[in-house]
């Protein structure tokens, strides 16, 4: 944990379940977890009704993507300000899943970006390296570049997030070591602080891939990981809240 940052422990949902399941899922969390702020990222079918179920409890919602424009001729999209409008919060963008199926390069991710802050929503920008990529040593500059390449001026005032997640970590039960993970995020907060100055030192730097209850406390008490970006254990409540128990508050 970064001394002074509150942890954030957030879900993404994927593409997964039906909107009564979904219902159910939020009941079971929304009481969430003294200390620890926690948000829960559903499909886009399912978000209004998550949002209705989380009213008043302590648990907020994301979306996990949005388009770059505020409005238009975009079949299949939707806006930042739609978002906002359903009771999201934040929005996650430039998952290495949407860059890979939707071919959303640093530039569309930095378009998006810009759209969600313009619309009031926290942003938390996804970046992370390739197995060929760890393999081959490029990870810090990967995500260095990514880390330029898809965030703008403004984010780190407006409170905007930054998840880490290695691709080839993500849904397979690996993970990188603790010295590898503490590594690359001393690395983004170096790359953050000497792009927007100390501000940057309370930007709060997620650590996603294959996180779960049985690993997340030794994860969550690194240096500079301020939470998690949890994805399949975010489907089960229990393990869910688990995971946010283990933060260090
Ligand atoms: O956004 C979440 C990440 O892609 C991690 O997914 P996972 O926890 O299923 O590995």
């Amino acid at each position: 944990m970064t001394q002074g940052i509150r942890p954030l422990i957030a879900g993404n949902w994927k593409m997964h379940g039906t909107v009564r399941e979904a219902a159910r899922l939020a009941e079971a969390v929304r009481e969430g977890v003294e200390g620890v702020d926690l948000l829960v990222c559903p499909p886009f079918p399912h978000l209004h009704t998550v949002s209705v179920v989380l009213l008043g409890g302590r648990v907020a919602v994301g979306g996990q993507d949005c388009h770059a424009a505020g409005k238009g001729a975009h079949t299949g999209d939707v806006s930042a300000a739609m978002l906002r409008d359903v009771g999201a919060t934040h929005v996650i963008l430039g998952h290495s899943e949407r860059r890979a199926d939707h071919a959303e390069n640093d530039a569309a991710v930095l378009a998006k970006t810009k759209a969600a802050l313009a619309a009031g929503l926290i942003p938390i920008v996804c970046v992370g390296e390739t197995e060929a990529e760890r393999l081959g040593g490029l990870a810090e500059s990967v995500v260095r570049g990514q880390l330029e390449g898809s965030v703008p001026y403004g984010f780190v005032t407006a409170g905007g997030i930054v998840a880490y997640e290695p691709v080839w970590a993500i849904g397979t039960g690996r993970t990188p070591t603790e010295d590898d993970i503490a590594a690359i995020h001393a690395t983004m907060r170096a790359a953050l602080v000497e792009r927007f100055g100390p501000a940057a030192r309370a930007t709060r730097l997620l650590y996603g891939g294959s996180v779960k209850p049985s690993n997340a406390k030794p994860i969550l008490a690194l240096p500079e990981v301020d939470g998690a970006l949890v994805g399949g254990a975010s489907l089960v409540a229990e393990d869910f809240l688990a995971i946010a128990r283990a933060a260090p508050v």
